[in-house]
This record gives C-alpha cells, structure tokens and sequence, in this order.
C-alpha cells in the first residue's frame, strides 16, 4: 500500500488542462465562497431563530437598513420592529451581528473578556497604527498592561492632576480671548478645534510630560502630532479603506500609497515615543524628580509606569515596545473623546440659554478662580450637565465585541424566536460581533424617563433616576462602559471636563452662530457634531464667544 501510495500518479498534466484547472477555479471558487458565505452560514447559524432584518444586499447585509434608523434609536427601534430585546442582522460580506438592549445579554458580553474580545478587525487596525498597547490587547497581556497602567488612573494619581488641568484650562481661556475681536463683540469660533488642542496638550502633559507646542519643528508643527494626525488621516480619510481595512488589517501590509504614509508616520511616531520613555526613565535614574514634591514633574502616566513597571515582578512586567505603545493609545484614546464631550457640552448649553445661565450662577458662586478638587466635585449643577451630556451624547456612541469562542449569552427577559417558541438564552458561534449600544442605552426612557430624549440636567434631581443599573464605572451610564476593558481614564475625563467647563462657562458666554443646525455624524469611532449642509468641511462647532470680563 505504502510503495503504491510513494509512486507517482500516471498523470501527465498538459497546459490545456492546466487551464482548464484555472478556469474552474476561478468560476467554482468564488461560488463555493458565495455559499458558504451565504446559504451555508445561514443556514448553521446558532442563533438563527433571533428575529431580526432580512439582508438587501449581499454584501453590506442589513448595514444600510439599521443605519437608517435614528441616531440614539438606532437599536432600540429594531428591538422595537421585531419585538424582541435582542435581534440578529448581517453586516458586511455575511458576517453576522446581535445587537441588544437587554441589560443582563450586554453586562454578560462586557464582563466575559475571555469570551468576548473587542473587535478584532480594530485591534488589528489599531496595532499596526500604534502598536501592542492597551486598546488593543486581549486576555493576559491586557490584564499585565492595564495592572501597570491602574497606578497611574487611579484616584491619587488623577487627583494630583489637578493643578495641571488648571493651567491648561486658562491656557485654553488665554487662547480664546486671543482670538476674539478687540471690540467686545460676538466672535465666531470653532469651539471644537480650541477644545482638540487643550485635551491634546494635556494628554501630552498628563500622559508623557510633553509639551507639543515647546516641541515645534521649523516649519512650525509639532512632529508627534504631525505624525500622529497623518497616521490618523490615514487610517480613516478614505471611508472604504477603512471598512476594508477594518475587515483585513492586511491591506496595510500592501504598498499602497496610503499604506506607505501611514508606515512613515508611524515610524516617526515610534522614534519619537522611544525617545520620550528614555528621557522619563533618565529623570527617574537620575532621581531627578521626587514624587513627595509639591509639583506635577514625575507623575505623568508614562512615568508612573516606568516606577511600577520596576517594582513589578518580571513576569507582571510591560515590555519597552508596550510602555512606548501606550503614548499613541494615550492620544488615541484621551484627546478627541474629551474634546469631543466638552463640545457637545458647549453646544447643549448654546441651544439652552437657561441652562447657561444657571451653571454660570453656580461656578460664578466660587470665589476661588482654581477651586480644590472637592470644592469643584461639590458644585452640583456642573456634575448635573457634565452626566447629561455624557448621557445624551456619548463620545462613543457603541462598542462592538467579538465572540473569541462558541458560546452562550443569557438573557435577562426571554425574546420570542421566529419559531414563536420563548429563547431564555443565545448560542453563539465564535466570529460573532455582538454591539453594545451606548447611544441607546443612554437614552433609554424606561431608564431615564420619558424626556429621554431631551438635554435636561435637573433629571437627576429625582434620586429615582436611573431607573435601572448598566453595568457601569460611573454614573450609571454606560458612556464608560463597565467591566475588565472600563475606561481606563474616566476619573482623568471627568475632572478634565469639569476644569475646563468651569473655566470657560465662567468667562464667555456662548450663543448661537445664525441658523446654522447641529448634527451627529459618526464617521469612525466618535460621534461629533457637525454643521447640516457643511458635512464635507468634518466635525466643527462654530459658535458666537463673547468674553463676560468685557461687559
Ligand atoms: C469623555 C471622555 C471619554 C469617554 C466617553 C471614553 C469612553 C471610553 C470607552 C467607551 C471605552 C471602551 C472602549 C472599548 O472597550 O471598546 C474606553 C476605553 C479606554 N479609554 Fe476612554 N473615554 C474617554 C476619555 C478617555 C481619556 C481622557 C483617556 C486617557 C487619558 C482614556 C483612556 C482609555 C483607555 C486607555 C481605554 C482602554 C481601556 C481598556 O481596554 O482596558 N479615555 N473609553
């Protein structure tokens, strides 16, 4: 048997037949794809009996009937159509997604980390960009990093920020007055592009003790940023890159010119971090900076890191390609998400002029132009409009995660199936992408009332509110989601957002620049706003600034 198998077959292959080969192939290939991409996948899935859309086309599934719905209802009316908290619809080239509203299916998901990792098109995406950092790593290597990296976000750390996070917030106000008019008058401002500066300036300060405006090049542009933005740009100008790069993180690999820009950027990006890790572990080796001073100096993240990265067993060690990676999850995660909330912050309080009026009374109330960290947490109106903004509208308005395993999502209220019989549970297939929709969640009106809908911060004056808990780090949003991947800089956002507001709610006023109407677009990850009829021209928040030490 073995000597008749070792012989070669009495096969002679003519180029005819090769070509005959090459033909079927090519005709039977992407055939026997459409099948099992289709019918076969289909027909085993192990939630098929989830109600859900029908896909209108092969390959974007049902991607354009669940984004037509209602931004912030967008889940919430599907669970609606089909009478069931949880519903089932394909997305892009017959991958199949579950969204849900039910609270006990969501907490499930965000607690199992080892079953539920986050999407792994994006982490992909996200460690070509900026390496293996802390957004991007699953399992035991993120427990590791995000064990060293809990010494630098945890109350202690973030609280002695505070004097930081004043400076920086007068800068932005010095800044601002700068660009008003010398008159007294109203000033159209982007208030967005001012916010995206100071929350970059202060994850640099913060995150690596970096100064981005002392660090200029000669044509006058930071080099960090300049690569970063570029990386950036890259990653997300062309929308169908980015679903294709999404889908194979692979076609960075290409050399395409866009693959070759965002290599170069990050090359720059990767010099530069080594560079700034070397100089935070010399200040330390150098004993030059004591942590008992009375000073910011030494108490950036990257350099608590470094500190407990030392006294860290080996084993419970992040590596130095880690530490550095963590500086582009730093600007990746810390500027446009702050940036971005305290822009919807100024925007709700342009189209409330009462509600202006009346978190201005209060942070008037405060004799002290840089009050204490208590004093500031006190003021309880500002905690009222920092929680309803971040409510209403959530930098992140959904986290997608991907079933790492074939598993098993209970429900908290059985759904009916398309079988009429009552499902308790959800069978999983490993690949599955399950979203956890903060927007609609948020907006909830059986948890935050019937006016869920609306911008209205004495909400909370009902101690009944929320009605019901999301698994939640804070305020019983799910803005910073809840479990092992919580953000990690909420403590960090929240008194980066109150410093901010304080400051520029206490010396400008801000009131509608003409007619122009606000939308929310969500072009990658975070959800901006930006001007109806100016989609092209981005994100933007052009608003009238008037300075109230000039009346
Ligand atoms: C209003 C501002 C912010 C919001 C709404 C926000 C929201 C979120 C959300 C929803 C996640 C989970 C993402 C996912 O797992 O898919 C996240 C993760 C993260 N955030 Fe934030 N974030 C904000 C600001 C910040 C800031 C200022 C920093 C840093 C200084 C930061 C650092 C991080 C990090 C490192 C993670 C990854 C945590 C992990 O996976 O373990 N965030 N954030």
């Amino acid at each position: 048997m073995s000597t008749l198998l070792s012989q070669p077959l009495p096969i002679t292959l003519t180029p005819l037949m090769v070509g005959y080969a090459a033909v079927a192939m090519l005709v039977l290939g992407p055939i026997a794809l459409y099948l099992y991409l289709y019918p076969y996948t289909a027909f085993t899935l192990p939630f098929k009996n989830l109600r859900g859309p029908d896909p209108a086309s092969g390959f974007f599934g049902s991607l354009f009937t669940v984004g037509s719905k209602p931004i912030g209802r967008r889940y919430m009316s599907l669970t609606k159509e089909y009478d069931a908290s949880t519903v089932r619809f394909r997305g892009l080239i017959g991958r199949w997604r579950i969204a849900s509203t039910d609270i006990t299916a969501i907490s499930h998901v965000l607690r199992h980390t080892g079953q539920w990792h986050r999407n792994e098109g994006f982490n992909g995406l996200i460690a070509r960009v900026t390496g293996f950092n802390v957004l991007c790593v699953e399992d035991e290597a993120h427990r590791r990093q995000r064990r060293i990296l809990n010494s630098a976000f945890n109350g202690t750390s973030v609280n002695a920020m505070m004097p930081m996070f004043w400076e920086e917030a007068y800068d932005l106000k010095a800044n601002v007055n700068k660009m008003l008019k010398g008159d007294g008058d109203d000033t159209e401002i982007d208030m967005l592009q001012v916010y995206i500066r100071t929350a970059m300036d202060i994850i640099g300060r913060a995150g690596f003790n970096y100064y981005f405006e002392k660090h200029k090049g000669k044509d006058g542009e930071n080099p960090l940023s300049k690569a970063f933005n570029d990386m950036i740009n890259g990653m997300f100008e062309n929308k169908r890159l980015v679903i294709v790069q999404s889908i194979f993180p692979q076609a960075l690999d290409m050399p395409t010119a866009n693959a070759k820009r965002v290599a170069k950027s990050r090359a720059v990006l990767d010099g530069i971090a080594r560079d700034i890790v070397n100089s935070r572990r010399a200040e330390i080796a150098r004993d030059k900076i004591s942590l008992d001073k009375d000073s910011y100096e030494g108490k950036d993240v990257i350099s608590l890191c470094l500190r407990a990265n030392m006294s860290a067993s080996e084993r419970d060690r992040m590596t130095e390609a880690e530490i550095e990676g963590q500086i582009g999850a730093l600007m990746l995660a810390g500027n446009e998400t702050s940036a971005t909330a305290l822009s919807w912050a100024t925007l709700h309080l342009v189209q409330n002029p009462d509600i202006q009026a009346k978190l201005r009374e209060e942070v008037m109330s405060v004799p002290d132009d840089e009050p204490s960290l208590e004093t500031l947490n006190s003021l309880p109106y500002l905690d009222r409009c920092v929680r309803e903004v971040l409510r209403l509208d959530p930098p992140l308005p959904q986290v997608v995660r991907t079933a790492a395993v074939d598993c098993v999502v209970p429900l908290g209220k059985p759904v009916l199936g398309r079988d009429g019989k009552l499902m308790s549970e959800i069978h999983v297939s490993k690949g599955t992408d399950f979203i956890v929709p903060i927007n609609d969640m948020n907006r909830d009106p059986r948890i935050w009332g019937d006016d869920a809908d609306t911008f209205n911060p004495d909400r909370y004056d009902d101690a009944s509110i929320p009605r019901t808990q999301l698994p939640s780090v804070w305020g019983g949003l799910l803005s910073f989601i809840g479990g092992p991947h919580h953000c990690l800089g909420f403590r960090f956002a929240l008194l980066e957002i109150k410093a901010v507001l304080f400051v520029v709610v206490r010396n400008f006023e801000f009131a509608p620049s003409g007619e122009k109407e606000f939308a929310r677009f969500s072009p990658s990850i975070i959800q901006r706003p930006v001007v109806v009829g100016q989609e092209r021209k981005g994100m933007q928040l052009p608003v009238m600034v008037r300075a109230l030490s000039a009346e």
